[in-house]
């Protein structure tokens, strides 16, 4: 059973439509990267997964519960980290995740442990012990970060986690969230940062304009939409060498293009492979207005 199952969501401010007939499925253990644009909707779907804005169509489950029938037994399998940061200032960052482990039922003397394991992970142990208010921006969004994930829910919705964090903790952050889904957890992950969707194997869900504009795991979409060219620097008699560039399906085509010199193989003297990055293919699936994807 998928930990989060949303079907044809569709939801409006007013007139405005943020989501259009939206379907997306997360399964324990996998980290669906939701990307798009500003105001693409990312966190208008993730609202809507905790209850917190209403459908105009459609339906979402968690664990099996449905959000709209059941939303309080529904929200507490969500740890919910939201764009805006949201923790006690005069608290301490430890006090601040435990007495978040403590309302969602993490048992008493489990706490500490519990506690304490998510502050290292987010290294955040040598400031634990610090009001909040005194912490900066990047650490405060960490303090955030833990409190959803101190009690292990089945699901984890992370929205731009790693705004304003630095490089080192960027990495402990995505080591972390890794390591949940590698224990089970079902994580849907906002960011505009693409290599980090890299970095967690996501599953991708492009959302463009309120619905989505293709979904699939990051090497599938690099295939589908990305190119290959590669550059052959071929020496010659009397001037530099020049470079022959060929435009080919992907990296596995490099043997038949080397191949394809013949008789010139002994002038090869380099060669580069260039690829699109996620940033060109997501570029160009969004000015394309590519058709919705079909649900899964
Ligand atoms: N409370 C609201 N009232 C009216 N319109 C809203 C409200 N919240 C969001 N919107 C609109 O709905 C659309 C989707 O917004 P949403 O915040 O979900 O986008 P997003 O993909 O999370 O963007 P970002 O990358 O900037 O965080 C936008 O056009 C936004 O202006």
């Amino acid at each position: 059973m998928a930990v989060l199952d949303v079907r044809d969501l569709s939801v409006a401010y007013g007139d405005h439509v943020a989501l259009r007939d939206v379907s997306l499925r997360i399964e324990p253990g996998q980290i669906l990267g939701l990307l798009g644009p500003n105001g693409a909707g990312k966190t208008t779907l993730m609202n809507a997964v905790v209850g917190a804005v209403r459908p105009r169509a459609g339906a979402i489950s968690v664990c099996g519960v449905d959000v709209a029938a059941h939303p309080r037994r529904a929200r507490a399998y969500v740890g919910y980290a939201e764009q805006e940061i949201a923790v006690f200032p005069t608290l301490t960052a430890r006090e601040n995740v435990r007495d978040w482990a403590a309302i969602c039922g993490v048992p008493r003397r489990q706490q500490d442990e519990a506690v304490a394991a998510t502050l290292s992970a987010l290294l955040l142990d040598r400031i634990a012990d610090r009001q909040v208010r005194t912490l900066s921006g990047g650490q405060r969004r960490r303090v955030h970060c833990a409190m959803a994930t101190v009690a292990r829910p089945p699901l984890l919705l992370l929205d731009e986690p790693t705004v304003g964090v630095d490089p080192g903790t960027r990495r402990a952050v995505l080591e972390h969230v890794r390591e949940l889904a590698d224990a089970g957890t079902a994580i849907c992950y906002s960011t505009h940062y693409l290599p980090e969707v890299e970095a967690l194997q996501a599953e991708v869900v492009l959302l463009a304009d309120g619905t989505v504009a293709t979904r699939g795991g990051v090497a599938d979409l690099l295939d589908r939409y990305g190119s290959t060219v590669i550059d052959l620097r071929i020496a010659e008699q009397d001037s530099d060498p020049r470079t022959i560039s060929v435009k080919v399906a992907g990296p596995h085509a490099l043997p038949a293009v080397v191949q394809g010199l013949g008789t010139d193989l002994h002038r090869l003297v380099g060669l580069d492979i260039r690829r699109s990055s996620l940033d060109e293919v997501f570029d160009r699936v969004v000015a394309a207005g590519e058709v919705p994807a079909d649900a899964p």
